[in-house]
This record gives C-alpha cells, structure tokens and sequence, in this order.
C-alpha cells in the first residue's frame, strides 16, 4: 500500500494559528515582535522566498521590515546594517537570506548577527548550544521536519535515523535534533559507500542533498518516515525535490511531497523563533 502523504501545509497552518495567538497575547503586553530580513542581490528564488516569509509575517501579526539591498553592496555595508539592527530594540530577529553573492563571505556575517537575534539559528553558539542538548534558537528546516514528526505522533526514540546530507543549514542540525530525541543517527554524504544499503535501514529517511530525485523508491526501508528537504527546479519548470516521489512512495510508511511538504514549516518556525527571540531580548 503507499505511504500517506504528509500534508506539510496544513501542519504549518496549525501551527501558525497557536503562533498568532501568542502574537496577540505579545500585544496586549505592549510587546510587537520585530523581524528584520536582509536579502543582498536579485536571485530569484530568494526574492519568493523573502517575500513568503514577510507575508507570514504580516498574516500573524509579526513586524517585518524587509531590506533589499544591491548585488554590489560590499561585506563592510552589510555588516554594518547587522551591526545596526543588532543595536535596535524593535527588533528581535535578524535574518540574512542565504545565499550571498560570492564576494561576501557567509559565515563573517552569521557571526556578526547577535546569537540573541539570530531567528535563523545558524550562529556558532546556537549552533553549538543545540549540539551540547540544549538548544537555544533551533535552524528552522530541520526544527520543521521535527515539529512534522512530533505533530504526526510518529516515534522518534530508539529508532534509526539515517539523514542524507551535512550542510551546517540542514544535515548537522538535523541529526543533533534526532540525537536529542533519542534517535540513532547515521549521516551520510558525498563519500559514503554502499548509499542505499544505510537509507534501507532508515526507519526516519531525511534528505537534503540539493540533487532531483536523489533517493529512489528501492534506497528506502519498507514503512518509513521519509522527509524531502530538496528544492530542486527542473529545466522544465517543475519543482521536485531530492526524493523520487513516485518510486519512494509506493515504499514508505510516510512521506513528504515538493512542495508542499517541509518548505512551509521552513518559514513557520522563522515566525515561531521570532518569538523566542524575544526571550533574549536585553531588557
Ligand atoms: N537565511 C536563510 N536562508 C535560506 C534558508 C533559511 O532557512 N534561512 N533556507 C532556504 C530557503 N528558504 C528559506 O529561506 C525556503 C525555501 C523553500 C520554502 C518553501 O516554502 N518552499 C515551497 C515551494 C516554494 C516555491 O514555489 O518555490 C514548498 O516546498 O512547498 C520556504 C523557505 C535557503 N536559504
């Protein structure tokens, strides 16, 4: 029998409905969470992606300020706006869209945006923090793919964990996530021998790769929870993610689809880590 698709939207949906009413609660505090979001050039992914979080935003109360700013613009002029927005109390959450042109260096602005402010979780210290088992503000994709799990009451101690995939974005926080739910975890990558016998004996599959259709229908265990975090856009202009759909939904127990799947949780966890950035806002 095939798996059961996993309907990421409507979970971000209920989850951004408890969202806003913590917003409201916020509010009546005389508390308006503040996000700021960065975006350097004009890819054209980024620029939808920029543009759902602000609409998220919008939907749930949040204050967003967005900053376009050139393709020119040069490492010192965007560290300097960190450095601003670090300095504002109106703002709670800083975000700097990945990727930067090439002649910024990415982890230089990471480390410049206050690990307090830091919505996106990619901070050495958050970074660390989640690594050490107490996690401060969690990278939003693989803190979705939990809330997935955790919303489905699918089981994640004692289980084998298999994520493909070890961006410091999605992979490493990932399998630290499932670590710290109890799970056995194996990371696999570029170099790993014998790929598909190690995803065969996945019971949660979580793929992040950046390659279409990467895992196929025989690289999965029978029954298992599979999570597609590949964005992949086709020549054709079909978006497909890193896991062939058809052949590893015939196999697994659960599974996402692209889109659809893991993308919405993506921008519902930005909104739920704005808010605990509020927790670490000085007083
Ligand atoms: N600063 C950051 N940069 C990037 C991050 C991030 O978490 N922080 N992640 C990705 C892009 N991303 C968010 O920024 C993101 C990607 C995809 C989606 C999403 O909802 N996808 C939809 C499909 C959207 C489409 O039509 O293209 C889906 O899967 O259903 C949300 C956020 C890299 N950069």
């Amino acid at each position: 029998m095939p798996g059961q698709v996993i309907d990421g939207k409507a979970i971000a949906l209920k989850l951004r409905e408890a969202i806003m009413e913590r917003v409201k609660a916020l509010k009546s505090q005389g508390i308006l969470p503040g996000l700021a979001v960065v975006l350097v050039g004009e890819d054209p992914a980024s620029q939808v992606y920029v543009g759902h979080k602000a609409k998220a935003c919008q939907e749930v109360g949040i204050k967003s300020e967005v900053m376009k700013l050139p393709a020119s613009t040069s490492e010192a002029e965007l560290l300097a706006l960190v450095e601003k927005l670090n300095a504002r109390p109106d703002i709670h959450g800083i975000l700097v869209q990945l990727p930067l042109p090439k002649h910024i260096h990415e982890e230089k602005i990471i480390l410049a945006i206050s690990p307090d402010k830091d919505v996106d979780g990619f901070h050495p210290l958050n970074m660390g923090q989640l690594f050490i088992g107490s996690p401060r503000l969690v990278p939003c994709t693989p803190y979705g793919c939990l809330k997935i799990l955790q919303e489905l009451g699918l089981d994640i101690a004692g289980k084998q964990a298999v994520v493909v995939g070890r961006s410091n974005i999605v992979g490493k926080p990932m399998a630290a996530l499932l670590l710290q739910e109890h799970a056995t975890v194996t990371i696999c990558h570029s170099r790993t021998r014998n790929l598909s016998e190690i995803t065969k004996t996945a019971d949660i599959l979580v793929v992040a790769v950046g390659k279409p259709n990467f895992i196929t229908g025989e690289m999965v265990k029978p029954g298992a929870v599979v999570l597609d975090v590949g964005i992949n856009r086709l020549p054709t202009g079909k978006l497909v993610g890193d896991v062939d759909f058809s052949s590893a939904a015939e196999v697994a127990g659960w599974i996402t689809p692209v889109p659809g799947g893991v993308g919405p949780m993506t921008i519902t966890m930005l909104l739920f880590n704005t808010l605990e950035a509020i927790n670490y806002a000085r007083k």
